[in-house]
């Protein structure tokens, strides 16, 4: 069995990715979420509930996990973060094997992994697209998000790979500095091209 390509999507905060993961999903390519799989594994009644109350105990409740609370208490705690992890990923890991054993039979898939080259998730793909825009755009979507402090913007990229860097390691570029539009012109040029590749 072959299998689909596997297409990963990355990109800093602001960017555009799940703007674009919809546009790949529009054009008929399953998708998968992994940052709404964290949230499933801790929203109310889920799975990863019990064992981060055992970790972190007062961080969970009624309506699953108190995210403010428990990301004060694992960022800027490297040990705290990895149990996190620990407990997490493993989840997540198993519900993309899930996906993928439900998909084995199309051309292709997409991963949307926001921290696809920090949790080295790029060695699960095939081929990495990264949504971009200049800093500029990046800042003020995210500053014009409710709730978000220029501190609390400049704390999450520090903990986030470059965005030049991304670019530089990515197979595939989609600026989503323009029009939507363009960039789902950009969407369907990189699944013609993955679909052209030569033995896949
Ligand atoms: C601690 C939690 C509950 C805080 O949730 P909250 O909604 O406040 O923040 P959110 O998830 O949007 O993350 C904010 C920013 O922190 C960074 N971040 C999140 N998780 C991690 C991590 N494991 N390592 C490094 N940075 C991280 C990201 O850059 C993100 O942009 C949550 O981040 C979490 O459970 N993280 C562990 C699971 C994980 O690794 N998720 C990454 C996506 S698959
Ligand atoms: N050409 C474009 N492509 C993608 N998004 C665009 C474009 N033009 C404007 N936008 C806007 O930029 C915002 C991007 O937000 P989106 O939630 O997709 O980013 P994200 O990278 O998933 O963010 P985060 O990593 O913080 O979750 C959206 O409000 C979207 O409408």
């Amino acid at each position: 069995m072959v299998g689909p390509v596997i297409l990963g999507l990355t990109g800093s905060i602001g960017m555009g990715k799940s703007t674009v993961a919809a546009m790949f999903a529009d054009a008929g390519v399953p998708v998968f979420d992994a940052d709404a799989e964290v949230h499933r594994l801790q929203g109310p009644g889920g799975a990863a509930l019990s064992e981060i109350e055992a970790a972190f105990p007062g961080t969970t409740g009624p309506a699953g996990v108190d995210r403010a609370a428990l990301g004060a208490t694992v960022f800027g705690d490297d040990a705290a973060l990895a149990r996190l992890e620990a407990i997490v990923h493993p989840m997540v890991a198993q519900a993309r094997a899930a996906f993928m054993a439900s998909h084995v039979d199309k051309p292709l898939v997409l991963l949307d992994i926001p921290l696809l080259f920090e949790k080295q998730g790029w060695s699960q793909v095939d081929r990495i697209v990264v949504v971009s825009a200049p800093a500029e755009v990046q800042r003020a979507r995210v500053l014009a998000r409710p709730g978000m402090t220029p501190e609390r913007f400049e704390a999450i990229l520090a903990r986030q790979l470059p965005d030049a860097q991304k670019r530089a390691r990515a197979d595939y570029v989609i600026s989503t500095a323009g029009p939507l539009d363009e960039t789902r012109a950009a969407v369907a040029r990189v699944i013609a091209c993955v679909g052209a590749l030569p033995g896949e």
